[in-house]
């Protein structure tokens, strides 16, 4: 690759390094603290309040991903079903999930439960993990496209459901390039504010 190539393709997986990196620096009482702030601020989210079915990432802990293990905790606590997901090809499945549930290491070191998988009915909610996100709520991940994928195959089911990006503040950006196959999310919770994204 070219040095000073600018082409958007090139522009996204530079910015990705750049986020994946600032983000593993986060010290472990940090990423703690501000995810447990991220959480509370979730909690207050009417789309979150109303929801039945919650499906949401196990966080990858040295990428510092923001943390949701509070986030299962509530809603067990308020009777809200849990799903994961869980890769398989190159696409994501819905799998129930309960906090006592055994897991094992998928492929990209996500922790996935253990087989054999309950499957699940479609939640209302999917709490998404991003690399970085914009106030339009353009979301940048991995780059492998299984999120993208996802709300395809979803939308393409006519299931209705709302995408609820999970980041901290360090992860919000002033703007990412779109790309035809993006969905942007509805909302962004960070642990300074709750973003709502204007449709
Ligand atoms: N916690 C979590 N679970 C998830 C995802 C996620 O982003 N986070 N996924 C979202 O798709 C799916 C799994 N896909 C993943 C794809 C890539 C990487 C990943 O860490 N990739 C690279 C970093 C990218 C890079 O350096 O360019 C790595 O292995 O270090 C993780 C999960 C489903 N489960
Ligand atoms: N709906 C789709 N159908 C088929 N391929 C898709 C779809 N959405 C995305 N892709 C493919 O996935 C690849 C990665 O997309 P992109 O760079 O936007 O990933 P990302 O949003 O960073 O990753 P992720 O969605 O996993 O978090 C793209 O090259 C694209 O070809």
């Amino acid at each position: 690759m070219q040095h000073h190539d600018s082409n958007p393709q090139s522009l996204k997986q530079d910015l990705r390094q750049r986020m994946i990196a600032q983000r593993r620096k986060l010290d472990r009482e940090e990423w703690k603290r501000k995810s447990q702030l991220v959480a509370e601020h979730l909690f207050g989210v009417p789309w979150f309040v109303q929801s039945r079915h919650v499906m949401l990432y196990l966080a990858i802990e040295p990428h510092r991903e923001v943390d949701t293990s509070a986030i299962v905790s509530y809603c067990e606590q308020s009777g809200k079903k849990v799903s994961v997901p869980l890769v398989r090809g190159e696409r994501l499945l819905v799998a129930s999930y309960r906090s006592v549930d055994p897991l094992e290491r998928g492929l990209f070191g996500q922790s996935e439960p253990v087989s054999p998988l309950t499957p699940s009915t479609l939640p209302q909610v999917v709490i998404t993990p991003v690399v970085a996100v914009d106030r339009s709520g353009e979301r940048l991940g991995y780059g492998a496209g299984y999120y993208d994928r996802f709300f395809a195959d979803l939308q393409q089911a006519g299931h209705t459901f709302v995408a609820i990006g999970l980041a901290f503040d360090q992860q919000l950006v002033s703007c990412l390039p779109s790309d035809p196959w993006d969905r942007r999310l509805d909302c962004i919770v960070t642990e300074k504010e709750i973003i709502p994204v204007q449709t």
